[in-house]
């Protein structure tokens, strides 16, 4: 199974370069950058979570002309990327089961939009990565991957790519309804990126303080009735966003990151969707609204605080 992964960032990197070192046909779909440079020029240097290091030859193509016929391609870009990625790389898409891993709601939906023909596969994973310089990427955390079919034809290959990457030691279970595992994720995300990144504390500051404990509670029960309404069975979801929070107690949130460094965050995709979905299913969202317009306005501010036009 010849597998593109699209997205060249950190988890697109981790995930490439774990099918590339298992033997599998592998090939990043990325733009053009320094990192992409490196890994074409050295290799991928893959830093594994017990501290060693491999290097890992990994194909990279910039034009999507250029592409080599996919069965599968799997989706790492932001969320607020997914759109003009599909139109991107129609090409190699349209002819692959397209698969998201992506955090937030709305990528999936969006894939099954543009490509109505193809079945989508969705999920979710808790591995972690990051890119620390070109050419270098570490895998920060590992954890559990889940994927489905989310929509199309039955016969879409899910269970051929669950094991092609369970081969590549990233263990993936296959799941009959994506849609859980998705919202179940977003549940966390919400309770835990906002106030995250707009208090400029780490992950564990949630459970240890009384304040970022109220904020967890309220962002993810009020998401969770949207899920509810929507008939996803979400369980004890501030629970479990307890123990992601214990659990990455010293890490900086995606959505800090992205905001101390002055790029978009993926706001829209988790608390805005909240919000819109919420008022579809006639419920109030005032907490995850709050939350949306403060990181909408810091995200305006950009990372030098100057503010954007
Ligand atoms: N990093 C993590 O630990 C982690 C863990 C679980 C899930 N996720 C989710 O995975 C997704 C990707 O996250 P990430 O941390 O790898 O992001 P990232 O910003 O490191 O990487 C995204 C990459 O996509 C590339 N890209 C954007 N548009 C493109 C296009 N049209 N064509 C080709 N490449 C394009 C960017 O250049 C960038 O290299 C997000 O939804 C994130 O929430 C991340
Ligand atoms: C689980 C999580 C909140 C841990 O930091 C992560 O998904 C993130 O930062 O987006």
């Amino acid at each position: 199974m010849h597998v593109g992964v699209l997205g060249a960032g950190a988890m697109g990197s981790l995930f490439a370069g774990r099918l590339a070192a298992s033997g599998a046909e592998t090939t990043l779909l990325a733009h053009a950058s320094a990192h992409t440079a490196a890994i074409r020029d050295d290799g991928l240097r893959l830093g594994r979570p017990d501290g060693s290091r491999a290097t890992v030859g990994v194909d990279v193509v910039t034009d999507p002309a250029s592409a080599p016929d996919c069965d599968a391609v799997l989706v790492f870009v932001k969320s607020t990327d997914t759109a003009d990625a599909i139109e991107e790389w129609r090409p190699v898409l349209t002819d692959a089961t397209v698969a998201t891993l992506q955090n937030g709601l709305g990528n999936a939906a969006a894939l099954v939009a543009a490509l109505p023909e193809d079945g989508v596969l969705a999920g979710t994973t808790s591995h972690g990565a990051v890119v620390e310089e070109p050419g270098v990427v570490r895998h920060a955390g590992t954890g559990n991957t889940r994927l489905g079919r989310w929509d199309g034809p039955n016969d879409a290959p899910v269970e051929r790519l669950a094991a092609t990457l369970s081969s590549a030691g990233i263990d993936t279970a296959v799941v009959a309804d994506p849609r859980t595992a998705v919202w179940r994720k977003v549940l966390v995300n919400v309770g835990i990126n906002a106030a995250t990144a707009l208090a400029r504390v780490e992950n564990g500051a949630l459970v240890e303080r009384e304040s970022g404990e109220r904020l967890l509670r309220r962002a993810v029960s009020e998401a969770a009735r949207v899920a509810r309404a929507e008939g996803v069975a979400v369980g004890d979801p501030v629970a479990e966003t307890r123990r992601v929070a214990e659990r990455t107690a010293s890490n900086a949130s995606s959505m800090r990151q992205d905001l101390e460094r002055g790029r978009a965050t993926e706001v829209e995709a988790l608390h805005g969707a909240v919000v819109s979905r919420a008022s579809e299913q006639d419920l109030p969202a005032p907490v995850n609204r709050t939350l949306a317009d403060l990181v909408r306005l810091a995200e305006s501010q950009g990372s030098s605080g100057r503010g954007q036009p």
